[in-house]
């Protein structure tokens, strides 16, 4: 297992190591936000039939005609055909199937009716106006979407359009969120002293939840070799992907990396050269990938969006990674050379201000924050007015 390694090292480590999860078959209306693991063949023509894209009248167009007699009535979804003659006309309305012989349809507003014959008012009225033809949306057998879309509203509206109710995609990680701390009460419940509100798992639940990810399961355990091993070997069963908060530092009463090891993880690494979240684990058994997340609230967001974002994206073939983009620091900043710094800061016309309070205690910065800006490993001093890289929250 390697020991306090870079960032850089650190991400790709987990490129190394973690793999797309197999192929699902879904359906439809589950795979909002999913990309797709096939390329998609239209199955049958859209439209399927020559169909009305108005309420009117249907009939062959004939440009020294504009009088022609109704000889019936066509409503969407009517299995109804016309032989339609030369001069004759069906009332027609949107969505409706027009009949073969016929090649336009008059809107009703262009339209004078008096007992059975219609006059046509338009007088700019074509050949094939207001009629859909056959496969003049999709053909039959043509490409609709390649493999490695992301699914949208519309592609799912699309898919559905050609009578497609399931996919190919790569499915979301089942994630099992394994809380480990004694002090920890849940919110609503009541305090003693030294007790903390656990708020990890609210946090790590959202930002799942934000990347459309619902199968989250979280599991508690007190500070227990015995209790951690055991649940940990029943998440490790039914979860792709498991991030457990706190135990991971160096004290009497953090068992998470024994507990991995006794469920036969292969660690990958341990600590990276960074502030929050120093002590991140990663390790992986068989596909599952398994994140040992530093306790400190705003260590397990930062190291959620800078590692679990990252593993999720190669897991479901997404582009999940926090964007980066280059701006100016507003201020000076100075540390110790030997660490990456993740701070939390704010950005506005491609400036960024740093919030205070950066301890990793804290998460009234990160409220505030819309941004992680980034101070390099081996930077000791950034001046104001210097440009640096920041890292983009999705919202
Ligand atoms: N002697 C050393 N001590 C520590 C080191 C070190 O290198 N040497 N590293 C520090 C750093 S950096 C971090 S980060 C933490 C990581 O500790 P753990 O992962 O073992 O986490 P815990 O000790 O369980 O908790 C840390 C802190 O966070 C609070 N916490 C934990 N879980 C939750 C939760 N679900 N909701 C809210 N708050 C939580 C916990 O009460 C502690 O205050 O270790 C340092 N120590
Ligand atoms: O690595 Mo820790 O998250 O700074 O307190």
């Amino acid at each position: 297992m390697e020991t306090i390694i870079s960032v850089h090292s650190a991400l790709e480590l987990i490129t190394n190591h973690v793999k797309s999860l197999p192929v699902a078959v879904m359906q439809l209306e589950k795979a909002n936000g999913l990309v797709l693991a096939e390329d998609i063949y239209a199955p049958e023509n859209v439209p399927a039939f020559p169909q009305s894209s108005m309420d009117g009248y249907a009939f062959a167009f004939d440009n020294n005609r504009s009088d022609y007699k109704i000889v019936g009535e066509i409503a969407a979804g009517s299995k109804q055909t016309f032989e339609l003659k030369q001069g004759e006309a069906v009332r027609i309305f949107t969505g409706a199937a027009v009949p073969i012989a016929a090649d336009t349809v008059l809107m009703q507003e262009k339209a004078f009716v008096e007992s059975e014959k219609l006059t046509v008012t338009d007088e700019n009225l074509n050949k094939g106006t207001n009629l859909r033809s056959i496969g003049s949306e999709i053909k039959k057998g043509t490409k609709a979407l390649e493999k490695g879309t992301v699914l949208k509203p519309a592609t799912i509206g699309f898919l559905a359009s050609m009578g497609i109710a399931k996919v190919k995609v790569y499915p979301n990680p089942s994630v099992g969120i394994l809380v480990t701390g004694n002090e920890l009460r849940l919110p609503g419940e009541d305090l003693e002293y030294g007790q903390v509100f656990e708020s990890n798992s609210f946090t790590l639940q959202s930002a799942l939840n934000q990347l459309n990810i619902n199968n989250v399961t979280i599991y508690r355990s007190e500070d227990n070799l015995n209790q951690l091993q055991t649940l940990l070997s029943q998440i490790l069963e039914v979860n792709d992907l498991v991030l457990i908060s706190g135990g991971v530092s160096v004290g009497d009463y953090d068992f998470t990396m024994d507990a991995l090891e006794k469920c036969d993880v292969n660690a990958v690494f341990h600590k990276i050269k960074q502030k929050p979240g120093k002590p991140l684990l990663f390790g992986t058994k068989a596909d599952k990938v398994i994140f040992g997340l530093p306790g400190n609230p705003a260590s397990v967001l930062t190291c959620f969006y800078e590692y679990v974002l990252p593993a999720i994206g190669i897991m479901t073939e997404r582009n999940v990674k926090l964007q980066t983009k280059k701006m100016v620091l507003t201020q000076e900043y100075q540390k110790q050379a030997g660490m990456t710094h993740f701070l939390k800061a704010s950005h506005n016309n491609d400036l960024v201000y740093l919030e205070t309070g950066q301890e990793s205690y804290k998460l009234s910065s990160f409220a505030n924050a819309n941004c992680l800006a980034i101070i390099p490993e081996n930077a000791s001093k950034i001046e104001s007015g210097q440009e640096i890289e920041v890292h983009l929250f999705p919202f």
